[in-house]
This record gives structure tokens, C-alpha cells and sequence, in this order.
């Protein structure tokens, strides 16, 4: 799949689970550019006259959200119907979020939501989690936190910026770890562990979250429930 069939598959996977959100709902939205995908076409029924309100999940998705036209609310002020949200990679129900270093925020609107609906292209589908998880650390706890990882198995490495001399800093203001841990075959006991470390503020499994999963391709889009 090259570059431009793997966009035409995000586009077909987002506009699908934005086509499922029905009106006088409150929609989570998901960060990056999958999920972008569904915000612009949410956008594009809002100003058709579908009445919803959206929960960005990153300073990306509400730039995107506000761009779009859709409204926006907070946890504070109301419950979530559906999230739509990307993934890095998926084996099914499970995820493996945080590219983007936006999954604590995802990680709390998805769970809060009444359904996620995840969307992808199928590059992203895996027999077994293998991608290296993200970890949003509290500055302090970076070396504590990156020993605990090793002595768990995994080859833990600060994410650094690009246009930036130093580290990536989270919409949290937080450090981010991307821990590669090879193959994971029980990715709720790796979340578990991962869970107990002081000063972990949230990592990039998310496991059992996906009510449906959208996997877009060039020409089509299939839609499963896990
Ligand atoms: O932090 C980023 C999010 O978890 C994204 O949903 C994830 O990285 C997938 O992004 P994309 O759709 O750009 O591959």
C-alpha cells in the first residue's frame, strides 16, 4: 500500500464512522490523521444541520474541531456517546495508541464513551501487538520509570522533538517514553504492570477498548466489531 492508497484508506475509514454519529449526540474526537478524517466529515453534517457536540482529545483535534465548525463541550459539563479514534496498531478489541503523544487524553475520553469506534487502514491490523508503547511519564519519574521498563523487558527511549532542541512535551506538559517490548501476547498484564509504575501518568495500551473497528482501504471499508 503506498502513501496516497494509505491515505485514501484513512479518508474511507473516518468518513465511516462519522457517518454512523446520530444527531443530538456528544462525540469524542479522536487525534491523528485518521481521526482528522472523521472530524472534517462530522464537520461537513454540522453544517448540514446535524446538531452534536464534540470532545477533543488533543490541542490537534480541537484546532481541527474548531476549523470544522463543530461545538464544542467538556467531561465536566456532560457524558460521552461515541468516540472515534485512530490507532497505531489493533489485534482487535485491543490498541496500541500514542504516535501522536496524545493517548492519556484519548485514554480518558474513549473509556468514558458509551462506544469507540476505531478507525484504520489495514496496515495497522496485527495477529500481536508489537508496536513499542508510548508512555507519558511525569518529568521526574523519566529515569525511575525507564529502569522499571527494562527490568520488565522492554527497551524504553525518550522521544525527542524535531523542530525542537530536547524531548517532545505532551499536551500534558508531560515527558514520553516509547518502550519497545518485542511481541506482546498478553497485553493486560503488560497495562497492568505498566499501570502500577509511580509517576506513569498513562500509557499507549488500550486494552479491550474497541466497540467497532473501521479499516478503510482504496476501494472500500470494512466494518467488524471485535
Ligand atoms: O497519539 C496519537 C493517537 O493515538 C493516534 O490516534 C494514533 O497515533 C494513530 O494516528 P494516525 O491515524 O495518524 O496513524
Amino acid at each position: 500500500m503506498n502513501q496516497s492508497e494509505r491515505e485514501e484508506a484513512k479518508r474511507r475509514a473516518g468518513e465511516s464512522a462519522a457517518a454512523e454519529v446520530e444527531d443530538g449526540t456528544v462525540v469524542g474526537l479522536g487525534s491523528g490523521s485518521t481521526a482528522a478524517h472523521a472530524i472534517r466529515a462530522l464537520g461537513r453534517e454540522v453544517d448540514g444541520g446535524l446538531d452534536i457536540e464534540g470532545i477533543p482529545t488533543s490541542f490537534q483535534a480541537r484546532e481541527i474541531a474548531i476549523d470544522a465548525g463543530i461545538p464544542l463541550t467538556t467531561l465536566d459539563e456532560t457524558a460521552v456517546d461515541v468516540a472515534i479514534d485512530g490507532a497505531d496498531q489493533f489485534d482487535g478489541a485491543d490498541l496500541v495508541k500514542g504516535g501522536g503523544g496524545a493517548h492519556a487524553r484519548e485514554k480518558i475520553v474513549d473509556a468514558a464513551a458509551d462506544r469507540l469506534l476505531v478507525v484504520a487502514d489495514p496496515t495497522k491490523e496485527v495477529d500481536v501487538l508489537d508496536y513499542p508503547v508510548p508512555i507519558e511519564v511525569l518529568p521526574d519519574a523519566r529515569t525511575t520509570v525507564a529502569d522499571a521498563v527494562r527490568r520488565l523487558g522492554g527497551q524504553p527511549e525518550l522521544r525527542r522533538a524535531d523542530r525542537k532542541s530536547g524531548p517532545v512535551v505532551s499536551d500534558n506538559g508531560n515527558l514520553i517514553l516509547d518502550c519497545d517490548f518485542g511481541a506482546m501476547p498478553d497485553p493486560a498484564g503488560l497495562a497492568a504492570d505498566l499501570s502500577a509504575l509511580p509517576g506513569v501518568v498513562e500509557h499507549g495500551l488500550f486494552v479491550d477498548f474497541a466497540d467497532e473497528v473501521h479499516v478503510g482501504t482504496e476501494t472500500d471499508v470494512t466494518v467488524f466489531e471485535p
